[in-house]
């Protein structure tokens, strides 16, 4: 018997093979097919390819996706492993979230080389991080402090840490336990002072709309609880990120039949915050994101989203 690969269409970091694999072996379980039946095809990215620049400042997001969603779009594979916090707003027309892994820890923390905690890092000290709004939260904890770009995939920034070049830097838990380096971690940051960007720990799993077999083949293991909290997340951020220069957080998570919502946007000098705390019926998620973004955008005036 001859049967075509299932493939799987990813980028090449540690981080995205691993999460890759996940998947398949998910796949692998859920519908008892041998790992021989999915092929793992590795596509590089403009994200990948730019080093030097924040990526706020070559086009954003769609940037460690658009070549994957193109290769899904031709044909040449039959779903795509993203990092849900990668992945733009809006989604090509023919194509559709199929899937979201249960999430991983959601939480930022502080990687320091100067010292284990923020608290402890001397004036001035150096901290690199591509994140707005990394960047503007902690401009807004420690002013004082010098603040760096640091691209590049999780390996390569801890790499540049070790060699001196930033006296700390801030990465996401959820990439450190995939890549199994969470000791590499000397801080977990709290939630409500580092809130995370929407989709943060989240592995999504995109598909062809019209692919009704590989969305069915998706379905049994698609996280619902998951799912429904990256609906609110997403529509969140749907209505905030006409700029994507916008530090933005937003985290939602369901507690028994409630989903729980919390979103905040500031001023990437982190002086300015807007922040709101909603709750909800887990049904509701994208009405209860959609008005969370509103109730912000409301609130901070549309010259808040202007001024840089
Ligand atoms: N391209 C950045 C990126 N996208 C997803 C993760 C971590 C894993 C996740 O949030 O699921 C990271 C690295 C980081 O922020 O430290």
């Amino acid at each position: 018997m001859t049967t075509t690969p299932i493939r799987i269409g990813t980028r090449g970091s540690r981080l995205a093979l691993a999460q890759a694999h996940e998947v398949r072996d998910r796949l692998c379980r859920s519908s008892g097919r041998p790992e021989t039946d999915f092929a793992v095809t590795v596509i590089s990215t403009s994200g990948d390819r730019i080093q030097d620049r924040p990526l706020s400042e070559v086009g954003g997001k769609g940037l460690f996706t658009k070549e994957i969603e193109e290769a899904l779009l031709d044909g040449r594979i039959d779903l795509a492993v993203h990092s849900a916090k990668d992945m733009a707003t809006r989604l090509p027309d023919k194509l559709t979230i199929a899937a979201y892994l249960p999430r991983e820890d959601v939480r930022d923390v502080f990687v320091g080389r100067a010292g284990p905690r923020i608290v402890d890092l001397p004036q001035g000290a150096v901290v690199g991080s591509a994140s707005l709004r990394r960047q503007a939260l902690l401009r807004r904890l420690r002013p004082d402090l010098t603040l760096r770009i640091l691209r590049g995939n999780v390996q390569t920034r801890l790499a540049k840490l070790e060699a001196g070049e930033v006296d700390g830097t801030l990465l996401a838990l959820a990439g450190l336990k995939r890549l199994e380096a969470e000791a590499a971690a000397t801080e977990v940051l709290p939630l409500d002072l580092f809130p995370p960007a929407p989709g943060q720990g989240a592995i999504a799993v995109e598909t062809r709309a019209d692919d009704e077999a590989t969305r069915r083949l998706l379905q049994p293991i698609d996280d619902a609880p998951t799912h429904r909290a990256l609906l609110a997340e997403r529509a969140f951020l749907a209505v905030l990120d006409g700029s994507c220069r916008t530090p933005i957080a937003g985290y939602a998570h369901l507690e028994g039949e409630a989903l729980r919502f919390h979103g905040l946007i500031l001023t990437p000098d982190g002086m300015q915050v807007h922040e709101t705390r909603e709750t909800g019926a887990g049904a509701d998620a994208e009405r209860l994101g959609r008005e969370a973004g509103r109730r912000l955008r409301a609130a901070a005036g549309e010259r808040f989203f202007e001024g840089w």
